[in-house]
């Protein structure tokens, strides 16, 4: 019989790329909540660890993201080694760069990668307005930006620009949408969503960064969901995406064979409302799981 592959949660508990830091709380909170309570007897999870950026001791924002990035590449890279199925869980949005490029280490090539999220997180530091890494770190991941935050997994892109799709941004700056043009990813921005439907897009997004030959990750930002569904982000944009069509759209997308990691990140403990997205993340886990 084959050993249970078991969904393994890493934690990464930064918020140093943010402008509010609390999503820095995030993991510690959410494994605290009733919505974990609830989960932490499955068979098929297991909380691996919770990683934190070093302290400060003189070190710029940047080199501290860089040293937790490739702690948390490591840890998802061993997690693929052993067998499991790594789930990271933030953390702003600049663990993404750890993460995947954890996976293109283990897979040896540019993965394909789904970016479900309000934001673009497309800029490099010279063209970021906030500086905020957060709002970067898919340009890292498409091989540009700050060099201590690119090549961590692989030399090279750490995605492949091909086999990458943004889904549901509505908040961006011109540049990074225009760099994303330039890289040759495919956008679908959410009034692109509300003209074809949501359905039509998923099936489109799923389509392309499947077809990544070695495999393909999917990083959510819960600010694409709605916020008043999911309260608990640090970047709040209006008119996201219903709760009911993410977890249908996860369901399906985690039953995918070529599905190699998954990330969800930005859950700010401090705004959420009732545990509402505390609940999000738990049915998240849960669906992940079953699949
Ligand atoms: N992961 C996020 N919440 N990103 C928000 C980025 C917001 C804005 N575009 C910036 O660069 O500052």
């Amino acid at each position: 019989m084959k050993a249970l592959r078991r969904l393994r949660i890493i934690g990464a508990a930064s918020g140093i790329g943010a402008q509010d830091a609390a999503c820095a709380d995030g993991p510690v909170a959410f494994h605290r909540s009733q919505a974990w309570r609830e989960l932490a007897e499955h068979p098929a999870i297991d909380w691996g660890r919770t990683l934190f950026a070093p302290a400060a001791d003189g070190q710029g924002r940047s080199a501290r993201i860089a040293a937790l990035c490739r702690h948390l590449a490591d840890e998802v890279e061993a997690t693929l080694a052993a067998g499991d199925f790594p789930l990271v869980l933030g953390g702003d949005h600049s663990v993404a760069i750890g993460t995947w490029s954890g996976l293109a280490r283990f897979l040896g090539v540019p993965s394909g990668l789904l970016w479900i999220d309000a934001h673009l997180d497309s800029h490099t530091p010279e063209s970021s307005y906030s500086g905020a890494v957060h709002g970067m770190p898919l340009a890292c991941l498409l091989g540009r930006g700050d060099k201590r935050l690119l090549a961590i997994g692989r030399p090279g892109p750490q995605i492949s620009a091909a086999h990458t799709v943004v889904l549901g941004a509505r908040s961006y700056e011109p540049e990074e949408r225009q760099f994303l043009a330039q890289a040759g990813v495919r956008v679908i921005m959410a009034e692109e969503i509300e003209a074809r439907g949501f359905a039509a897009c998923l099936d489109e997004a799923a389509a392309i960064v499947a077809a990544a030959p070695a495999g393909f990750g999917v990083s959510l930002d819960l600010d694409a969901v709605d916020p008043a569904l999911a309260p608990g982000v640090g970047s709040p944009a209006p008119d996201g995406l219903l709760a009911s069509d993410l977890l249908t759209a996860w369901r399906w997308l985690a039953g995918l064979p070529g599905l190699r990691g998954l990330e969800i990140v930005e859950y700010n403990p401090d705004r959420d409302r009732h545990g509402a997205t505390a609940q999000l993340i738990a049915a998240l886990l849960a669906e992940a799981a079953a699949a």
